[in-house]
């Protein structure tokens, strides 16, 4: 199936049918996701949790076409990502997709701008100055474009991994944890960023968090366990989503 450049937008549906993966083979072999079929919609927030082993990166992974799944298939749009070949997979992925890890994953002896353009230059793009100043300037790092990641606070140093991620105002923004490494407030500051980039650019945003609280930036919550999709909650509160994990924990509060 030949993919176009239209199919994907402004905002993306993405779209995961059935989907499974497995690591390693035979006795030993781990079923990290046991046929998960989810969509989401352009213009939405999903936070998927769960407890821990129940497939949450491995979903998020997938959907963001860094894994691929043993079986079932992964929709960006129109476009099967799961089956396109390596390299129409990558081209596609560095403007369809930022992706904000828990560990900001910057480079240390680059300065902030250049980790910005890094991913373009790594797709052999000529670096636009106007657009990375623009991206910082979007975070609020506005005049830090020479400072170093070690000269930066940790919610600075992952507001220029954001940068970086929404740098070629991709359609999809995937995080895992992003703000497992930073205090409350910051962390708030860091989700609020997330939140307007989806009301604002109409972008489709999946966080995976252990934090009810900050669950409760997204529109919809997703929850796993055992590799499979075992609730879903709409706008709930953080003490719904708390009530609803130490249930699926097998504690009550
Ligand atoms: N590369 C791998 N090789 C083998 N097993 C893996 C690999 N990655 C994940 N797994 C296994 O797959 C299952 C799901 O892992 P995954 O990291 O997706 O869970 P998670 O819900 O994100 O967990 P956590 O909350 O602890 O980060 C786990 O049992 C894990 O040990």
């Amino acid at each position: 199936m030949a993919e176009t450049a239209t199919d994907i937008g402004t905002g993306t549906t993405v779209r995961a049918e059935d989907l499974h993966r497995e690591y390693g083979r035979g006795a030993a072999a781990v079923r990290a996701l046991r046929g998960v079929s989810v969509a989401f919609a352009p213009g939405t927030f999903t936070a998927v949790m769960g407890p821990s082993g129940s497939g949450k990166t491995t979903l998020l992974h997938c959907l963001a076409g860094m894994d691929r799944p043993t079986r079932g298939s992964v929709w960006w749009g129109g476009t099967e990502v799961s089956r396109l070949p390596e390299r129409r997979l990558a081209a596609l992925r560095r403007s369809r997709v930022g992706f904000i890890f828990q560990a900001f994953n910057l480079m240390p002896a680059m300065t902030v701008a250049q980790n910005v353009e890094l991913p373009g230059r790594l797709a052999g793009e000529r670096p636009d100055r106007v657009r990375v100043l623009d991206a910082l300037a979007r975070v609020g790092l506005a005049g830090r474009e020479r400072h170093r990641p070690g000269q930066l606070s940790g919610g600075q140093q992952q507001r220029v991994a954001i940068a970086r991620a929404l740098v070629s105002r991709p359609p999809m923004l995937f995080a895992d944890e992003p703000t497992g490494a930073l205090d409350r407030a910051t962390g708030h500051e860091i989700l609020a960023l997330l939140r307007t980039g989806v009301d604002e650019n109409g972008g489709t945003c999946v966080m995976v968090t252990h934090d009810p609280v900050a669950a409760g930036y997204a529109d919809r919550v997703l929850l796993l366990a055992d590799g499979g999709v075992v609730d879903e909650l709409d706008r709930p509160t953080a003490a719904q989503v708390g009530a609803c994990l130490s249930r699926l924990s097998g504690r009550e509060l």
